[in-house]
């Protein structure tokens, strides 16, 4: 069977590719139908990555955040047009200590392979995830970025001490929005504040306690714990004034993906005895974990759905092109391409 894969070969440039799809692997075949760019997406399309990099990981299909219909199972563990979510990550051997997205040989869609911008995509059945109905097609085409906060509370909840009164965000972008959203329905008890450099961003934060501005945070503010979720160059500035408010013994939790290397005050870290942990990507137990939590939780949803910046129609690549350009050019949320047949 023939598949077409949509792959950037250079900066703002993707070709179409036609290759050999072999049905008689074990592996299910689907159809993506609602895809959301992730940042990591647009460091490839806009070339902000170092030329090194670029070189060795294109061509290369973009889009790690997805959600498709069934189409052919071998397995038979899905049925046709079952709606599923595809986990990006693709793990190499077991390994019962170290989980699947930190392994050195476990392979990310996206970054060294081919994410899921392709017409069918072949995948093992352990890779899928079952949408349950209540989840609509917009926010299932991002549950792996809700993943990753889910993830990052995970590891939150093994790392930080029981004290945790006030935990600060840092980051008024997606990232931010979802991981604050998650933290608050985990932790109610506990006083949620999210510090951004938008005040319009800042307002749609309506379910967290407080929120400020970089420049009015008052400095004598007591944060147990913070999770940045700013990235880039941002984070330094973030994380400056991260280790100066938190508390002694508190946890840093680095989610911000920068292509510089950024500074860090370790004479305030060490005198604060601070712990910082980074958290990347997510697995499968996260996306199950997610989703169960999701059901739980139904405003959830409603808070989601309010994220979702535009669904464009996809035909054609140049109406792929046109979805990076206009996600380039908002201001807050996702993009999700609507996949047409
Ligand atoms: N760890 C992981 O697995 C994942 C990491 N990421 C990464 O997380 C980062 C955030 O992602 P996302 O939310 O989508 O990105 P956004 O760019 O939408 O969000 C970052 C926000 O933080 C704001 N900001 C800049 N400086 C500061 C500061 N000093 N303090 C507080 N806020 C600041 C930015 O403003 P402005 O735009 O004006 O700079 C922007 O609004 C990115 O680097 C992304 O690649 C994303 C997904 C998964
Ligand atoms: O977005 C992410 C997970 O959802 C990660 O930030 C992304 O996978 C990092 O990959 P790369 O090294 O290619 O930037
Ligand atoms: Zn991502």
């Amino acid at each position: 069977m023939i598949n077409a894969v949509y792959r950037l070969v250079a900066p703002r440039r993707i070709e179409i590719a036609f290759e050999d799809i072999d049905l008689t692997k074990p592996e299910v075949l689907v159809r993506p139908t609602k895809l959301s760019i992730c940042n990591a997406d647009q460091r490839y399309y806009q070339g902000s990555r170092e030329p090194k990099i670029l070189e060795q990981k294109l061509p290369m299909a973009l889009i790690h955040e997805a959600m498709g219909e069934v189409i052919y199972d071998p397995t038979k563990t899905f049925s046709i047009g079952e709606r599923v979510v595809l986990i990006p990550n693709i793990p190499g051997r077991q390994d019962d200590v170290i989980k699947e997205n930190y392994r050195r040989d476990s392979g990310f869609c996206s970054s060294g392979i081919d994410g899921f911008l392709q017409e069918y995509v072949q995948i093992p059945v352990a890779r899928l995830v079952r949408l349950p109905e209540k989840i609509p097609n917009t926010v299932g085409a991002f549950v792996e970025l809700l993943s990753v906060s889910f993830h990052a509370i995970q590891r939150f909840m093994c790392f930080s001490h029981s004290r945790k009164e006030r935990i600060g965000v840092w980051g008024d972008g997606n990232l931010g929005y979802i991981t604050a959203l998650l933290l608050k329905k985990t932790f109610p008890q506990s006083i949620i504040t999210v510090i951004g450099v938008h005040d319009y961003k800042l307002s749609d934060f309506t379910f967290v306690d407080e929120t400020y501005l970089i420049t009015e945070l008052p400095m004598d503010m007591e944060l147990d714990h913070v999770f940045e979720c700013v990235g880039n160059i941002g984070s330094q500035k973030a994380l400056e004034q991260i280790v100066d408010l938190i508390k002694p013994e508190g946890t840093i939790s680095l989610m911000g993906v920068s292509e510089f290397p950024i500074q860090i005050n370790t004479r305030m870290v060490l005198e604060k005895g601070l712990r910082i942990y980074g958290s990347s990507r997510s697995g499968r137990e996260d996306f199950e974990g997610l989703i169960e939590f999701i059901t739980e939780h139904n405003d959830v949803i409603e808070h989601l759905e309010k994220i979702v910046a535009a669904v464009i129609p996809i035909h054609s690549i140049a109406d792929i092109q046109s979805a990076f350009e206009s996600d380039i050019a908002k201001s807050l949320g996702k993009t999700v391409m609507d996949w047409k047949e």
